[in-house]
């Protein structure tokens, strides 16, 4: 019988990656408020809002199979970028990842009534320099706009990317390896 999970994301993309791990799951979405906590740094903040997706899924009633949430943002610098909040936002944060190396930072989280596990995975990714022009056009065809740090590795962005060091689906959002590997640690009862 395949493993059954609940999958605590409103994200197309994390949820066609989980399909590729072969897993049966059903998807919710999660209201999170996703603002950091004073004295918050990256890590700290992308594995409490993975978890608090998991722990709110369980708090919402999915309590008979494990919830897994999940949360991504990219580091430039020491400082987290969410989701471009509007134009101006996304044009300075492409011209701090111009030629730039950054990390993208994703966490996972597996929650039940019992217990919860999680895990954070830091990608380095290297762009090259970009100038206005190009940036203006990337805005133009809407694909930043729900995506951490402003840019898709898998779509039209991926020709800024020069370099990866680190896990590829973990940038698009699921870390596909060490999602296995939690969930397997999780139904063993590991710690
Ligand atoms: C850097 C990068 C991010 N992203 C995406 C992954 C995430 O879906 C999104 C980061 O936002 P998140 O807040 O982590 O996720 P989400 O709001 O899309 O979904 P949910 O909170 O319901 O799980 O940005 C890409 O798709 N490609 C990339 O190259």
């Amino acid at each position: 019988m395949p493993t059954n999970l609940y999958l605590a994301s409103a994200s197309p993309r994390r949820s066609e990656l989980l399909s590729q791990l072969g897993y049966a799951f059903e998807q919710f979405s999660i209201d999170a408020d996703e603002s950091p906590l004073a004295g918050e740094t990256a890590i700290q903040l992308v594995e409490r809002l993975a978890r608090l997706k998991a722990q709110s899924g369980v708090a919402k009633g999915y309590t008979d199979r494990p919830v897994l949430g999940s949360d991504t943002v990219v580091v430039i610098d020491g400082e987290a970028l969410g989701k471009p909040r509007d134009k101006a936002d996304f044009i300075s944060m492409m011209r701090r990842l111009s030629g730039n190396t950054h990390q993208v930072m994703t966490a996972i989280a597996l929650a039940d009534p019992n217990k919860v596990l999680s895990q954070v995975v830091t990608t380095d990714v290297t762009f090259k320099e970009l100038d206005d022009t190009e940036i203006e056009a990337y805005w133009q065809t809407k694909e930043p706009q729900d995506k951490a740090g402003g840019y898709g590795i898998q779509g039209l962005g991926g020709r800024f990317v020069t370099e990866i060091q680190g896990s590829y689906f973990a940038v698009v959002g699921l870390p596909l390896y060490e999602t296995d590997e939690l969930i397997q640690r999780f139904l063993n009862n590991y710690e």
